[in-house]
């Protein structure tokens, strides 16, 4: 199934919390929607769910108006971030719920949540309650429940931030896993952008209740159109510029007394722009480095992080950039060293400011 949703608003109260979001998710397609607390991804999969009531604008699953159906017509599994477990029923009478309700027979039911619980790794956890098991395996029997239906649609909400950082990597490897086997359209609500980036097929990023930025995870993180992208996905060193010549899809960046030849990513023409500086993708040096554009720059700080090292450089002009060095020997520089900063035009990048 593919997702289209069109001209949608939502509205709380008097507030529109959506207004006139367009979006087409294709079908099979592990879409992200990433973004800030308060920006709207649960209010916009609540709405595809069919939970929160769309004010106005349609949602069509493969060409199927469901605006107005509610959620049990829908054809959707949905997982939560609380799990919403029945507490008083087993681990197989919660996955066979959704069987039940569709009127299942037994043998079949029976035979659907072995399978369930099986790919989901809890094989012969059937008998327990809810609270007999940790938060990664209640989210599993949740991913169970979901998925025994047979959804056209799985939709998430944050369903790894209860869990610690071991178990949510290993979740989120079921779930990519599981969901590429089942090939179903999924939609997925996160604030943790590794999780986007390492999970996705395309992001949408979010902000004010609009999909501020929408591409696949590369383009998302080596692309970002904004200053909000470039800094809500990954740490991005932003400076504002005054632009000289563009030429060749590169313009020339000028700030402070310094300029250096950057990516043209603005649309049209512009006086000023944003360049954005990834840390990895600057290098330092003792002296001028080859195929790299050099500025002069005094360390001021560094921070040793084990397999990498972050270094805060002062520019001059009251500006300062932070560079990460991988590789052997990355801590090499201190405090008050001159150095050169290697800067590589096409991993620069001017954007809208
Ligand atoms: N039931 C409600 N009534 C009124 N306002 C609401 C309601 N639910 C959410 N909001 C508001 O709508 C906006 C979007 O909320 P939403 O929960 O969709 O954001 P979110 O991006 O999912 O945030 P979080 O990551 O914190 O869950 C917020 O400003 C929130 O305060």
């Amino acid at each position: 199934m593919s997702i289209d949703i069109s001209n949608l608003t939502v509205t709380y109260g008097q507030v529109d919390v959506i207004s006139g979001l367009s979006l087409t998710i294709p079908e099979g397609c592990f879409f992200t929607l990433l973004g800030p607390s308060g920006c709207g991804k649960t209010t916009l999969l609540r709405t595809i769910a069919g939970f929160v009531p769309a004010a106005g604008g349609m949602i069509s699953f493969s060409g199927r108006d469901v605006t107005r159906l509610p959620p049990h017509k829908r054809a959707i599994g949905m997982v939560f971030q609380d799990y919403a477990l029945f507490p008083d029923k087993t681990v197989a009478q919660n996955v066979a719920f959704g069987l039940r309700a569709r009127g299942e027979k037994r043998p079949e039911i029976d035979r659907k949540v072995a399978e369930a619980l099986e790919r989901v790794g809890l094989d012969g956890f059937g008998g327990r309650h809810p609270a007999a098991l940790s938060g990664g395996q209640r989210q599993r029997v949740a991913l169970a429940r979901a998925l025994v239906i047979k959804p056209q649609v799985l939709l998430m909400d944050e369903p790894l931030s209860n869990l610690d950082a071991k178990l949510r990597i290993q979740i989120r490897e079921t779930i990519t896993e599981l969901q590429r086997e089942a090939n179903i359209t999924t939609v997925f609500v996160t604030h943790d952008q590794e999780e986007a980036l390492s999970m996705s097929d395309l992001i949408g990023v979010m902000k004010d209740g609009a999909v501020e930025q929408l591409g696949t995870p590369q383009e998302i993180y080596a692309k970002p159109v904004t200053g909000y992208v470039a800094d809500f996905v990954g740490a991005a060193n932003r400076m504002k510029v005054r632009l000289g010549a563009a030429e060749s899809g590169m313009v020339r960046a000028e700030f402070g007394s310094a300029s250096i030849l950057a990516r043209n990513a603005l649309p049209g023409q512009a006086a000023e722009g944003l360049l954005v500086l990834r840390p990895e993708d600057l290098k330092i040096s003792a002296g001028q480095q080859d195929g790299l554009q050099s500025l002069p720059a005094q360390v001021r700080k560094r921070q040793y992080l084990g397999s990498k090292t972050s270094y805060c450089l002062d520019l001059g002009d009251e500006l300062q950039v932070v560079a990460e060095l991988h590789g052997p020997g990355h801590d090499g520089f201190a405090p008050g060293d001159q150095v050169s900063l290697g800067i590589d035009p096409d991993l620069a990048r001017v954007i809208a400011a």
